[in-house]
């Protein structure tokens, strides 16, 4: 079993790339699906976030409002330091849960850790290889405004909120990228999952 960590930053195109490695044959773990799942209505981790910021930061159903928290936490980084104390820990036990069911029960496939925060939050030293996206900071901001329906300000807020780009290149072992075309970024793809499977 191989464990590849895939990063780079908000809507490089992190899971436009899980998607074809998925369909070549890669079991994808999203760190954004698991962080969705650690502050679900009663989890512990809600439970801290309504403590530290709030029940404003609730939908009147109980749920956490991500829109509300998120205009809170990407602007201001004390909060944000705040919500990576709680959520962190939390993300990377239940990462290395899945991880170890696919070594237990599927050992012959190869595990893409799908992460943001690959690098930040040390999940790095538990895959085997770190491939990278990169796009220009100046795409990256157009395709994060159009998909997130969010203004320059939110947008340039949300990437700065990141560990820059030329930091994170020392850390790749691939770069993929993705500032062309849906094709040309499928063709590298493919490339590097071949060269991967020689290997
Ligand atoms: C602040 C929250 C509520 C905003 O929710 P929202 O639905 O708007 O965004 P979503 O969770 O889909 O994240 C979108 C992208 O934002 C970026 N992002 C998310 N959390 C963080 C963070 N703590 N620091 C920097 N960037 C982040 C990532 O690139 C991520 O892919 C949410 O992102 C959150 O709970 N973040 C803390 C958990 C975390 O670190 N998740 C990322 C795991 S890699
Ligand atoms: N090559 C491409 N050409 C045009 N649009 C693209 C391309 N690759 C990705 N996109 C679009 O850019 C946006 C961001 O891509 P994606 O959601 O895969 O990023 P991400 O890195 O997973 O983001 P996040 O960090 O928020 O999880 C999406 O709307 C996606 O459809």
């Amino acid at each position: 079993m191989k464990i590849i960590g895939l990063t780079g930053g908000i809507a490089s195109g992190k899971s436009t790339v899980s998607k074809i490695l998925e369909n070549l044959g890669a079991v994808i773990i999203d760190a954004d699906i698991i962080a969705r799942k650690i502050v679900e209505k009663g989890k512990p981790a809600l439970k801290d976030i309504v403590a530290y910021f709030g029940e404003e930061v609730l939908l009147e159903n109980g749920e956490l409002n991500r829109k509300k928290l998120g205009s809170i936490v990407f602007k201001e980084p004390l909060a944000l330091k705040k919500l990576n104390e709680i959520t962190h820990s939390r993300i990377k036990e239940e990462i290395l849960k899945e991880i170890n069911w696919y070594k237990q029960y599927q050992p012959n496939h190869v595990i893409i850790v799908d992460a943001a925060l690959l690098i930040e939050t040390n999940l790095k030293d538990i895959v085997e290889e770190v491939w990278l996206v990169v796009v220009s900071e100046e795409q990256q901001k157009h395709r994060l405004m159009e998909r997130d329906q969010l203004t320059a300000k939110e947008a340039e807020d949300r990437i700065t909120a990141q560990m820059a780009i030329g930091e994170k290149l020392s850390y790749a072992h691939k770069l993929i990228s993705n500032q062309g075309s849906y094709e040309e970024l499928e063709k590298q793809v493919k490339k590097i999952w071949e060269m991967m499977e020689k290997t």
